[in-house]
């Protein structure tokens, strides 16, 4: 497991996340290469601009020509040329933030898809703040790669070919002198990336971790309030923060050393080197001014791309860095467990059966040893024990949540893996301790987005579990605000409202985990009723923590330390005088002490 979790943060070779951010790129090449046409026209106006100045120099200005028609078109021509980048840059900057921002959607996209489907024993142990921050901060990161790199690399590369190209047409020999710094660069970004990486790398997972750390905070708030810790918290919180900024000094130093410096040092070489040149001519023969006014200018415009480049160099390695991130992420292998098989039978009756069921959740200790029942069509069973003797283990194997290590699990005689996922979660309804509701509104929340239920389905599934008298009490009834996980309902609401969207769905099986939560006499005997009705007529497999409840069940399972240890009805289990028989006395002990009269 952990070697799982180590995969996550091993760093992918940047050429393979450099060629899969470009397949990203594959579908829209129609407006890239519109976006490319723009960026080649536009740099081309921009390149050709000092050549027209090196003509005003040359042939009119030193000459003492003063033509007015020439002169005209001349100055119509740069002002053209200057008109037409600006409109050409505009549009080609457009274009390429709209691929850009579409890529990164599809990316938000798949890795999300992706996420959904792993399986839930990834969640244990992968903290949720920073999967956050992979699906937002990285793909935010990879945004910039296509927005702010990208065009700029492409752009100057273009705008260097261009200044070479005019370059070679003023003074071959020059130019050639000049294609020697070439090397110099390639080697800085080279260093560059080596020692960037490794910070950037460093940073994206420190980042990761304060997502994590906040959200888990967040969602603990009460309790960190309640027993003090918010100095503790403050205090890792710090510590995280402290290592963020330390690997974000070291790439802000690493910047500030070779991105501007080193190639402000070689471009100060390159033009003392090209005055020396017309220095050493000027000694045998004139010099033309055009052209030495003309070989500044590019130089000063060979280093400018240059510049800008070495500038986003820092943005291309986080991108790829974060890139890959999210790339692992997106190749994790730990997928919820999905039909296998070619036959795709449904679900019927409802008999439920555990064979000879041995389960693990860490491969190391088994949580269910040798566990066989069976339900049949209808019937209730009940799993009742200590805290931690495996109760909701059974119920997430028969969720198909994970994937039992030895034994078989079946329903209507087919085995589990052999459902298509459709057939298995619209036949099973699953009722948590602890329901969760989505951000939105009742109906929703009951009808889940699912067309098929209808607006009467949502009546109707909601008076029959009796969570309509609340509803119709509010003044929005069905289209009452819910908030974030239901935090605005009381706990008995909350469950009212899972057993009607369970309901709305019509299962077959009922897995119910009952409520340890305390409500109000009223409200339990709501709740009460609803489970009865609930489970008339459906096979049922409940969580039972107070014994009282179950006293109909048609079988009862007793479960300690994940091993079945004593079964029966409620009336042979009390006759038996086990752990049932004790665990019911206490609990009529305790529900005397309660309520002694
Ligand atoms: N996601 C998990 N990852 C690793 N171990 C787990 C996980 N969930 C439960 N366990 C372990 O499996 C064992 C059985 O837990 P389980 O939740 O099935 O017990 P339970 O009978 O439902 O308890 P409770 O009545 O308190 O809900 C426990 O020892 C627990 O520590």
């Amino acid at each position: 497991m952990k070697d799982r979790h180590a995969y996550l943060l091993e760093p992918l070779k940047q050429s393979l996340v450099f060629k899969r951010l470009l397949a990203y790129a594959k579908p829209h090449w129609k407006w890239l290469t519109v976006a490319f046409i723009l960026l080649v026209g536009g740099t081309g106006a921009e390149i050709l601009g000092p050549i027209l100045v090196k003509i005003f120099i040359d042939d009119y200005l030193t000459q003492g020509i003063f033509d007015t028609q020439p002169l005209v078109l001349l100055a119509a021509g740069y002002l053209g040329l200057h008109f037409s980048a600006a409109i050409m840059n505009y549009a080609q900057l457009l274009m390429f933030q709209k691929v850009a921002l579409g890529i990164i959607q599809e990316l938000r996209i798949d890795v999300f898809k992706k996420v959904e489907k792993l399986g839930l024993s990834f969640f244990d142990q992968f903290p949720a703040g920073g999967l956050v921050s992979r699906i937002t901060n990285d793909t935010e990161q990879v945004k910039e790669l296509y927005v702010s790199v990208m065009a700029v690399f492409v752009q100057n590369i273009v705008f260097l070919i261009g200044v070479f190209i005019a370059m070679f047409y003023l003074n071959v020999q020059l130019a050639l002198f000049c294609l020697f710094i070439l090397p110099f660069l390639v080697v800085i970004m080279q260093l560059y990336r080596k020692f960037s990486s490794r910070y950037y790398a460093e940073m994206s997972e420190k980042l990761s971790q304060l997502n994590a750390r906040l959200n888990e905070s967040i969602q603990g708030m009460a309790i960190i309030q309640v027993f003090r810790q918010e100095r503790r918290m403050n205090r890792e919180f710090q510590e995280i923060n402290q290592k963020h900024h330390e690997a974000w000094y070291k790439s802000i130093k690493l910047d500030g050393l070779l991105l501007r410096p080193a190639v402000d040092v070689i471009s100060i070489l390159a033009l003392v080197m090209v005055l020396s040149y017309f220095g050493i001519v000027s000694l045998n023969s004139p010099v033309e001014i055009g052209v030495l006014y003309a070989f500044v200018n590019y130089l000063d415009r060979f280093f400018e791309p240059v510049n800008q480049m070495m500038q986003r160099l820092s943005i291309f390695q986080q991108a790829l860095i974060s890139a890959g991130r999210v790339f692992r992420l997106m190749d994790h292998d730990e997928l919820a467990p999905g039909k296998t098989g070619t036959d795709s039978p449904g679900i019927s009756r409802g008999v439920v059966e555990f064979k000879d069921v041995t389960f693990s959740y860490d491969g190391k200790q088994d949580v269910l040893k040798n566990i066989s029942f069976k339900v049949k069509e209808g019937g209730t069973l009940a799993l009742v024990g200590h805290t931690g003797s495996g109760k909701s283990s059974i119920i997430n194997l028969l969720m198909r949540f994970y994937t039992p290590g030895k034994g078989e699990i079946l329903i209507d005689g087919h085995s589990l893996t052999t459902f298509e996922d459709k057939e298995l979660r619209e036949k099973t309804g699953l009722v948590l301790q602890d329901p969760f509701l989505f951000f939105g509104d009742i109906r929703h929340n009951i009808k889940l987005y699912d067309d098929r239920i209808s607006e009467a389905d949502v009546i109707d599934a909601a008076r029959f579990v009796h969570a309509d008298s609340f509803i119709d009490r509010m003044p929005q009834g069905y289209d009452s605000p819910v908030g974030e996980r239901g935090s605005t309902f009381s706990s008995g609401q909350r469950q009212l409202l899972s057993f009607a969207r369970t309901m709305a769905k019509k299962p077959k099986i009922l897995i119910l985990d009952e409520a340890t939560a305390s409500v109000d006499t009223e409200t339990e005997t709501e709740i009460q009723k609803a489970l009865e009705k609930m489970r008339l007529g459906r096979t049922t497999i409940a969580i039972a923590h107070r014994l009282s409840t179950i006293k109909d069940a048609d079988h009862i399972l007793v479960l300690h330390q994940g091993e079945i240890v004593e079964r029966g009805t409620h009336d042979s289990l009390l006759k038996e005088e086990g752990l049932y028989h004790k665990m019911y006395l206490l609990q009529q002990g305790v529900q005397k002490l309660e309520n002694p009269l």
